[in-house]
């Protein structure tokens, strides 16, 4: 996790943005009545899918450069969004405060933010009297002393104000405040990677009473799902709906879905640790090797319900006693009952979240509003092109071999390991156990392990030894 470094992508926009207010005053050249004339709404009410109007942005370039900001808002408008994000910066997202007044103008009870890198008292004036209701104010480009002062001006004006973070760093400087909406940004803006499970894992910081939202990357309905189940109150979407405005009722629902699961304390993404290995044991087909998987600490249980000498079934997940870790069953196709079934299994409480294994259509996982992520079979880095397709939150490496699905024992080579570490967080399977689990964790600091057949005294059977061992190497990897 990036820690307050300086010198990326924000730095430069807020320094552009220092001289031009320097030049040109707040209002950037703009002529603003001294008092605004619309009236103020409440920002950021369910369903907070707050829908953004920008026509490009540093990470992504040109993504609608020729947009009209009323047409827009006006399709986000008849989708039953009730909040919209206008990015006002010119320079990298070719903005203006021009957009924020026609939007307003034209749609006066719609609640909206203005997105900039605001950096004064001033800043939140002439926010106001453009017609905002809410401004953004950045927690790592702002001072302690002025973010205080902007907040108590904003409440003065009556506008809301949406406080992002993006560090542990950021939150402990925003803390003393309380802010009542908490935006997290997935995306690093020293790389422009977006990390869905960030704010996931951001959002525990939060401890007090905030409405929270996640910010950036979210193209579908299971990341609205993502969201929701991970402690989201709302979402800000900017790229996917500027490109496809249809994707607005999509997300909604995985929103709403989500919050279901939350309220109801399925929260799959949101405790899976952050900060040490994950493991998961897969393929169990024994009730006494799952108690032992579970007891030896695996985060994950894998539950093959595809043909295999290691396959279960529904009536052995009934069977089954209640367990710490997280049941995941791994399906390839239709095999099974295949991804439909998987769903019914987590949808009864059966399982927690789902494997995908085969060749699943990344139409239909992403529409999904359950826990799961995707495998692929790897033998040389092109393997790894197009997974972004899948829009998974995790990807899991497995080996690829010919006629086989998985569990075959065989390891991922290592330069694809490598080329996957410099995509993002590694989930690794293939041939792990005793004996190489620990190079592994050592070499490649994989979020997540996962192993089945290397700690098989048989297939389909579990061995003691092994899977002792198998922990043992992974906690003592990790001190070094
Ligand atoms: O284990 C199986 O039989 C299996 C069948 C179909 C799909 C996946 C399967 N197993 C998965 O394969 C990887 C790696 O296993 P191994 O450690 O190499 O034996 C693991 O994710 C299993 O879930």
């Amino acid at each position: 996790m990036r820690s307050g470094v300086s010198g990326d992508i924000l730095d430069t926009i807020v320094e552009a943005r220092r001289r031009r207010v320097a030049e040109e005053g707040p209002a950037q050249g703009m002529r603003l009545p001294a008092r605004r004339d619309v009236p103020l709404v409440p920002f950021a009410q369910d369903p907070c899918l707050i829908a953004e109007f920008k026509r490009r942005s540093p990470s992504r370039g040109a993504i609608a450069e020729e947009a009209d900001p009323v047409e827009q808002v006006g399709a986000y408008v008849s989708q039953g969004v009730r909040a919209v994000s206008v990015l006002t910066e010119e320079g990298y997202f070719g903005g203006s405060l021009g957009d924020l007044v026609r939007i307003k103008e034209r749609f006066p009870r719609v609640a909206v933010l203005r997105k900039d890198f605001l950096l004064s008292e001033e800043d939140v004036e002439v926010s106001w009297r453009a017609g905002a209701d809410a401004v953004l104010l950045i927690a790592r480009v702002l001072p302690e002393d002025v973010l205080g002062r902007m907040l108590r001006r904003a409440e003065e004006l009556g506008l809301s104000a949406l406080v992002e973070v993006h560090t542990p760093e950021d939150v402990e400087k925003v803390r003393r405040f309380e802010p009542l909406l908490v935006g997290i940004n997935a995306r690093d803006l020293a790389t422009f990677r977006v990390d869905l499970l960030h704010p996931v894992r951001m959002r525990r910081l939060i401890d007090w009473d905030a409405r929270v939202v996640f910010e950036s990357g979210l193209w579908t309905r299971t990341h609205g799902y993502v969201a929701g189940s991970g402690g989201a109150w709302g979402v800000l979407v900017g790229e996917a709906v500027m490109r496809e405005r249809g994707r607005v009722r999509a997300i909604m629902e995985g929103l709403a879905a989500g919050k279901r699961d939350w309220v109801r304390g399925r929260r799959f993404w949101s405790g899976l640790a952050a900060g040490r290995t994950l493991v998961k044991v897969c393929g169990l087909a024994r009730e006494e090797d799952v108690e032992l998987a579970d007891r030896s600490g695996a985060d994950i249980l894998g539950f093959i319900l595809a043909p295999s000498p290691r396959q279960v079934d529904r009536s052995f997940l009934e069977r089954m006693g209640p367990v710490r870790a997280r049941r995941v069953g791994v399906v390839v196709g239709e095999q099974g009952g295949g991804l439909e079934e998987a769903v019914r299994l987590v949808e009864e409480g059966l399982l927690d979240g789902i494997q995908c294994h085969g060749e699943e259509d990344p139409e239909v996982l992403g529409s999904l509003c359950v826990p799961w992520y995707k495998a692929v079979r790897v033998k040389e880095r092109g393997d790894l092109e197009g997974v972004e397709r899948y829009g998974a939150v995790r990807v899991l490496l497995d080996a690829r071999v010919e006629g086989a699905y998985g569990g075959t024992g065989m390891r991922v080579p290592e330069g694809v390991v490598e080329a996957a570490g410099e995509r993002g967080p590694v989930w690794l399977a293939g041939g792990l156990g005793p004996g190489s689990v620990g190079e592994v964790v050592r070499r490649f600091r994989p979020e997540l392990v996962d192993a089945s057949s290397g700690l098989e005294a048989a297939p389909g059977v579990k061995d003691r030894g092994r899977l002792e061992r198998f922990f043992r190497e992974i906690r003592d990897a990790e001190g070094v």
